[in-house]
């Protein structure tokens, strides 16, 4: 596991920004995995920039997301897809059809398996970008997900909802339920990179880096993969 440290989250940003623009560079047919929460809005937003200064070309890019809500279209403002396009797809020259979010709503049984089966398709993710739960959830595998599990539907711990309320209109209530990627499916990616900003972050790398891979801290599966990078800054890293 590689732990890249920066001063600030605006040091953070720029280095993923390059890391994941410079991939796509050299390889214009990468299979990105993308993640939602306020942590990659900075990324996101530093790679549109680039993008529109003449950078990355990003049409034949394909992109999987972790995790949608369940009961949420895609046209609903706080859903991930809404998100996504709001913060990403917009704003690059992506084709649309080349962008999966897992589908919120329909029989979503039926679908954790298609995107389980179009992740394959594609080739497998190189490069899976991921933010943390305060609990040390990755996507919405919250504690005690087998480490096994493929993309299914999970039930959202307390805390999520809380801090997740933030993306919700007053009188919306967070949905206690979402798709996403499993465990497994995470850990299938070649190169995985975990974004952690703040002191509410401190523990949760702390147990990633250094605690024991246990299911009861989701993140600590990430020790077992080869190819890992935590880009953490200083608050973040403060309990290592
Ligand atoms: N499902 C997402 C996770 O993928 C994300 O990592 C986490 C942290 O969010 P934030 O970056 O807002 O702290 O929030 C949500 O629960």
């Amino acid at each position: 596991m590689q732990i890249v440290t920066h001063k600030n989250s605006e040091k953070v940003y720029e280095a993923v920004t390059k890391e994941i623009t410079e991939a796509t560079k050299s390889n214009p047919h990468i299979v990105l995995g993308l993640a939602t929460g306020s942590t990659p809005v900075g990324i996101y937003a530093r790679m549109v920039k680039e993008h529109r200064s003449g950078g990355t070309d990003y049409s034949n890019v394909t992109t999987f997301n972790l995790d949608e809500y369940e009961g949420l279209a895609g046209n609903h403002p706080s859903s991930y897809r809404y998100f996504m396009n709001d913060h990403l797809f917009n704003h690059l020259n992506i084709l649309l059809k080349n962008t999966h979010v897992p589908a919120g709503t329909g029989d979503l049984a039926a679908a954790c398996e298609e995107y389980e089966k179009a992740i394959e398709k594609a080739g497998g993710i190189d490069i899976q970008l991921l933010g943390i739960g305060a609990n040390g959830h990755i996507g919405f595998n919250e504690p005690d997900t087998p480490f096994d599990t493929k993309t299914h539907i999970a039930y959202l711990a307390e805390e999520t909802i809380q801090s997740n309320a933030k993306f919700f209109a007053d009188g919306q209530s967070v949905p206690s339920r979402a798709v996403t990627m499993g465990i497994s499916t995470i850990m299938k990616a070649k190169r995985i990179i975990l974004v952690a900003l703040g002191k509410s972050k401190a523990e949760a790398v702390q147990k990633t880096v250094a605690g024991p891979v246990t299911e009861r801290h989701p993140a600590s599966v990430l020790q077992r993969h080869p190819h890992v990078t935590l880009y953490l800054d200083e608050d973040a890293a403060s309990l290592l």
